[in-house]
């Protein structure tokens, strides 16, 4: 006789919702893997069964999980072009990074942090930065990414600020358009060693911040275009930052913020094999409304 787990991924396969709930409260095992290394979620994802996904999730089965061909339920929903389906795992996923990154931020304020990527070593080599634990903290390969976010920030011209220098990829481009001036601010010691090494110091419409644009707010005045990019944050970092831009833009300035932050250690290790094969990346571009009065 199958199993519970078994019997799980048998009535997720076949969209049984009311089949799928009763094997729940019965005990049955939301997080089993059967002998191909799938889930009842990824079964669920597979075939678009949405209220089962629903079922699946609100149980607590893990939306992160991975196939033994680091494939996750969300990349079986994509995959077959079940849209709804795919929205659910992804609202869930975003769902626990905001959790997560809360939680995160509350043991940081406790003195807890034990991944501070800011007082870690970064590795550069040609085509990348790496932090310590050999995560790409920038690559080379996202240059086009890049020049498409300066190309949308620099339309109007004026003066630019970009917090997050990484490889210097989206400075170099908005160097391109000869902005009036070039406001980069940088947090992490060594990324701003080599970027006066590189020779950013010395060109005559840029000026480096040095620190965490939390500490530097301050210090920057209001521009035409806004690029924002950092590492080792969470999306709450980044709508924080989204509460100043009414000060740091002018009227009609233009923002935008690479559409891809991933915080979180747990997040990151349930989509990474996948993160990047998407085939769109959706460029998020806004401009601050001018006052006609
Ligand atoms: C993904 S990289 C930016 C890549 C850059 N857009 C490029 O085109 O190469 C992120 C950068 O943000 C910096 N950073 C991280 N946290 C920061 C913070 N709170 N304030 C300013 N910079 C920060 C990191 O040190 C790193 O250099």
């Amino acid at each position: 006789m199958a199993n519970s787990g078994e019997s799980l991924c048998e009535a997720a396969r076949e969209g049984d919702v009311e089949k799928a709930i009763s094997l729940i409260d019965s005990g049955a095992d939301v997080t089993y893997f059967d002998k191909e290394g799938l889930t009842p979620l990824m079964h669920a994802a597979n075939h678009g069964h949405s209220q089962v996904i629903k079922a699946l999730l609100d149980a607590g089965a893990p939306w992160n999980a991975l196939s033994p061909s680091n494939v996750s339920a969300g990349d079986f929903a994509m995959e077959n072009g079940h849209q709804a389906a795919f929205d659910l795992l992804l609202n869930t996923g975003i769902q626990a990074e905001l959790i997560l990154g809360t939680i995160a931020r509350k043991e940081n304020a406790k003195g807890k942090s034990d991944s501070d990527y800011l007082a870690d070593r970064v590795n550069f080599s040609e085509d990348k930065v790496m932090d310590s634990k050999s995560k790409a903290v920038m690559m080379a390969w996202e240059k086009p990414l890049m020049e498409a976010h300066a190309k949308a920030i620099c339309s109007k011209g004026g003066d630019m600020l970009n917090i997050g220098f990484g490889m210097g990829l989206v400075d170099t481009a908005i160097q391109q358009y000869a902005p009036t001036s070039h406001t980069i601010v940088e947090a992490h010691p060594e990324v701003y060693n080599r970027m006066l090494h590189a020779g950013w110091g010395e060109k005559v419409n840029v000026k480096i911040i040095f620190g965490r644009w939390q500490d530097v707010l301050s210090q920057l005045g209001s521009f035409d275009g806004i690029f924002f990019d950092t590492y080792g944050e969470y999306y709450e970092d980044m709508r924080e930052f989204h509460q100043h831009l009414p000060q740091l833009l002018k009227p009609g300035g233009i923002y935008s913020f690479f559409n891809g932050l991933c915080g979180g250690e747990e997040i990151w290790e349930g989509v990474k094999h996948k993160y990047w094969q998407l085939d769109t990346y959706y460029l998020p571009v806004c401009q601050c409304i001018e006052d006609t009065e």
